[in-house]
């Protein structure tokens, strides 16, 4: 049967356009090789330098996935091509020092990033801009998954205004019978974590980088997050600590970034884009939030926010759009009760199902 070093020799025989191999040129990111009862699943990202060098890499996409798909008792493989979105501007990121756990002692700094133990792939979700929808995007992806089947787990690691108990619908403070371990919350087939769960918010928003770091470790590692086939961190906004340590400490499969069609919210798109390229943490894709609006009496369409700037900076700068979404009421009022929207049937929820089709077909969730 095909094991991870046969998929990475096979990988590493495929040429480039302008010499060296796949695999020598460390492009490949995110490998996984899951053997199943049909057969060995195989699912990886090609990270391009730039959006030019991703449309050249299109055939060696193609090349690398028929060289996977040949290999004895490979069921399905699948190959993400996405982009760093340009040469990164922003400075290397600080060598962060063993973080201080709070009211502990500080953890040895790994090597490098960790996986969590028991959770499959990691995908942050994130956004430039505040007020976007990332947590509104983040809950009802991980409440369509579930729906799916998968095993999913929903970390709200923004510290800044945790939201996902209120979206969510479940408000208490999470047991830790031992001590040491906590037990993580449970809503709509999602278990879930927050960060405002356990802290005074008021007195979050002065904590500084150590203690950011020791408190996403704690909500990454001590919580029981059981067998999860993905675990979906709704990241704060911007490009700070928490993105930093989450992409430093643990291994992420990749981000998501959110963004609404605005040219402002794009430029901080860009923003983040930035910073995962610095991380080498692959963007897996955009996604378009509050992208029109439909009049419910008339039914006439409108695109408060400008139309497809999302779409057209995902074909820019060589990182695959993965649709959009509108700006509606029922969204806004289930994440107000606590209900996501992808809960129910309705159009939103079926936009949220074919994103998770998308994730899952893909490998990446
Ligand atoms: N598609 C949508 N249609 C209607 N309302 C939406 C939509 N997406 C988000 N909202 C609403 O907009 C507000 C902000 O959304 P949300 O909290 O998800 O944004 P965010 O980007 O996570 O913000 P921040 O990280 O700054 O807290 C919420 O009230 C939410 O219900």
């Amino acid at each position: 049967m095909t094991d991870r070093t046969a998929v990475e020799n096979a990988l590493a025989g495929i040429p480039l356009p302008g010499g060296g191999s796949l695999a020598g040129a460390d492009l490949v990111r995110a490998l996984r090789v899951e053997p199943g009862e049909a057969g060995t699943r195989v699912s990886f990202v090609i990270e391009a330098p730039d959006a030019r060098a991703a449309q050249a890499l299109a055939p060696v996409r193609d090349a690398a996935e028929r060289a996977v798909a040949a290999l004895p008792g490979v069921a399905g493989v699948s190959a993400v091509l996405t982009a760093h979105g340009g040469p990164s501007k922003a400075p290397p990121p600080p060598d962060l020092k063993p973080g201080l756990k709070i009211g502990r002692h500080p953890d040895p700094a790994p090597a490098g990033p960790q996986p969590v133990a028991g959770v499959d792939r990691i995908l942050a979700v994130a956004s430039g801009k505040g007020g976007v929808g990332k947590s509104t995007v983040a809950a009802n992806l991980a409440v369509a998954l579930a729906r799916k089947g998968r095993r999913v787990g929903l970390l709200d690691a923004d510290i800044y205004g945790p939201s996902q108990p209120r979206m969510m619908g479940v408000q208490k403070r999470p047991a830790s019978p031992d001590g040491k371990t906590i037990l993580p919350l449970e809503a709509h087939g999602v278990r879930f974590m927050s960060i405002g769960l356990m802290v005074d918010p008021d007195k979050a928003v002065v904590w500084r980088g150590p203690m950011l770091m020791g408190a996403l470790q704690q909500m990454l590692n001590q919580t029981e997050w059981g067998r999860l086939d993905v675990l979906i961190v709704d990241l704060p906004p911007g490009t700070g600590d928490v993105q930093l340590t989450l992409c430093q400490r643990a291994q992420v499969t990749g981000a998501l970034i959110v963004s609404t069609p605005q040219d402002v919210a794009l430029i901080d798109a860009r923003k983040a884009i930035d910073m995962f390229a610095t991380l080498k943490t692959p963007v897996l894709g955009l996604i378009e939030n509050m992208a029109h609006h439909t009049c419910e009496r008339c039914g006439h369409v409108t695109h408060p926010f400008g139309a497809g700037g999302v779409r057209h900076e995902a074909e820019r700068i060589g990182v695959p759009f993965l649709g959009e979404l509108p700006i509606d009421l029922a969204t806004r009022v289930g994440g107000d009760e606590g209900r996501p929207v992808a809960a129910d049937e309705g159009p939103v929820a079926e936009a949220f199902a074919t994103l998770a089709d998308r994730l899952v077909g893909g490998g990446m969730a």
